[in-house]
C-alpha cells in the first residue's frame, strides 16, 4: 500500500498518469491526443480497434476482444474520455501533471471522473488475456466524447448507428460514484436531466430547477414554466438545454441475469454493494434507452466523491484493486451462458 520510489511504481498506475495528463478538458478536449493513446493500448493489448464519427471531429473509439461464441450478445464497457474544466487556483499540485504524493493519491481532473476506469477496464483485458483466458462473450470497450456536456455529440448518436448495432451489446457498464465507506456502489438507474435557460426580455429575473423523476410530476413541472412565463408578460420565453424523457431502470436483482453475474462475482470478492439511483446523468441513459441493460461502477470504495471538484484525486491502492475487481467481473460477465432469446 506504501508507495516507493517511482522504479518500483506498478507499470498499470504509470499508465493511469499518462491517461491524466492527456488534455481532453472541455471546453476543447484534445480528443485526437486520447485516440492516439487507445490505439497504442490496442496495438500493445492485441486487441482490433474501430473508429467511429458521429459528427465532424467527434470519434468514438472502440477496441474488440474477440469471445470464443462471438454470435452470444456482447459485453460493452463503455468510458468517456473528456473531462471537467478546473480552476487551478484552487488546486493544490497541476490537474494535469497527476502529482502522486508521498502516500500514494494520485491528483488530476478525471481521477475519478472517470480515466481511472478507462485504465481499469483496459489493465483488466491486459491481465486476462496475458493469463491465457478466453471467454464465450465478446467484450467491447467504447471509449466516447462530449459526455460532460451531454453526449449530444457522443453516445447519443453513438447508440442510433449501425456500427453501434453491430455490437450486438446484451450489457453494459459505464461510470458510478465513489464511496467513503468500505462499500461500493453500482446505479441500475439515472435521474433525468432538464436544464432549462429562461429567456426574459422584460425585467431580469432566475429560474430555479427542481426535478423529480417521475413522468407524471415532469409533465406538471413544464407546464408550471408555460403558466410561470405566460403570467411574466410579453416577451419571455424557455427553453430546453438539456432534456431526457427516458428513464429506464437495469433490475438489480437476481431475475436479472446480469445483475446476477455482476453481484455475484462482487460477493465472492467479499465487497458489499449499494445499488442506488446515480444522482446526476451519465451515458448509460441512452444505453438504456436503446434496450441494453447497464449498471454505472466506479469501484472506489473508502474515497470521497470528488467528481468535478477541486483536487479530484484517488488513491494508487484503489485504483490497483479496481482492477483486481474488474478482472473478477469480466470474467463473470463475459461468461454468463446463453440466456432465452440468445443466439
Ligand atoms: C445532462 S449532461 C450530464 C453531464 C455530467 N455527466 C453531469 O452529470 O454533470
Ligand atoms: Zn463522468
Ligand atoms: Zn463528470
Amino acid at each position: 500500500m506504501t508507495t516507493k520510489g517511482p522504479e518500483s511504481e506498478h507499470p498499470s498506475v504509470t499508465l493511469f498518469r499518462q491517461y491524466l495528463r492527456i488534455r481532453t478538458v472541455q471546453p476543447n478536449p484534445d480528443y485526437g491526443a486520447a485516440i492516439a493513446f487507445l490505439e497504442e493500448r490496442a496495438h500493445q493489448l492485441g486487441l482490433s480497434c474501430q473508429k467511429v464519427e458521429v459528427a465532424p471531429g467527434f470519434v468514438i473509439t472502440v477496441l474488440t476482444w474477440l469471445g470464443t461464441n462471438p454470435t452470444l450478445p456482447s459485453i460493452l464497457l463503455n468510458s468517456h474520455t473528456d473531462v471537467v474544466p478546473v480552476f487551478k487556483e484552487h488546486w493544490h499540485h497541476d490537474p494535469f501533471e497527476a502529482f502522486k504524493d508521498s502516500e500514494g493519491y494520485i491528483y488530476a481532473r478525471g481521477a475519478q471522473d472517470m480515466k481511472c476506469v478507462s485504465i481499469q477496464y483496459l489493465e483488466a483485458v491486459r491481465r486476462l488475456k496475458s493469463e491465457g483466458h478466453r471467454f464465450p462473450r465478446t467484450i467491447h470497450l467504447t471509449f466516447v466524447p462530449d459526455e460532460e456536456v451531454g453526449g449530444h455529440k457522443g453516445m447519443e448518436l453513438f447508440v442510433k448507428r449501425p456500427e453501434f448495432q453491430a455490437l450486438r451489446a446484451g450489457f453494459a457498464l459505464d461510470e458510478g460514484l465513489a464511496n467513503p465507506t468500505d462499500a461500493f456502489t453500482v446505479f441500475y438507474s439515472e435521474r433525468s436531466p432538464w436544464w432549462i435557460r429562461v429567456t426574459s426580455t422584460g425585467k431580469p429575473g432566475h429560474a430555479s430547477r427542481f426535478i423529480e423523476d417521475t413522468a407524471a410530476e415532469k409533465l406538471a413541472f413544464e407546464k408550471q414554466l408555460e403558466t410561470w412565463c405566460r403570467e411574466a408578460g410579453e416577451g419571455v420565453t424557455f427553453e430546453f438545454a438539456q432534456k431526457f424523457t427516458e428513464p429506464r431502470m437495469t433490475r438489480p436483482d437476481d431475475s436479472n441475469p446480469w445483475w446476477a453475474a455482476f453481484s455475484g462475482a462482487c460477493k465472492e470478492m467479499n465487497l458489499t454493494l449499494e445499488p442506488q439511483i446515480f444522482p446526476a446523468a451519465t451515458d448509460s441513459r441512452y444505453v438504456r434507452a436503446v434496450g441494453i441493460p447497464a449498471l454505472g461502477f466506479s469501484p472506489m470504495n473508502h474515497t470521497p466523491v470528488l467528481l468535478h471538484d477541486h483536487n479530484e484525486r484517488l488513491h494508487e491502492a484503489v485504483f490497483l484493486r479496481g482492477v483486481d475487481i474488474y478482472t473478477r467481473l469480466l470474467s463473470a460477465l463475459a461468461s454468463v451462458p446463453a440466456m432465452p432469446g440468445e443466439s
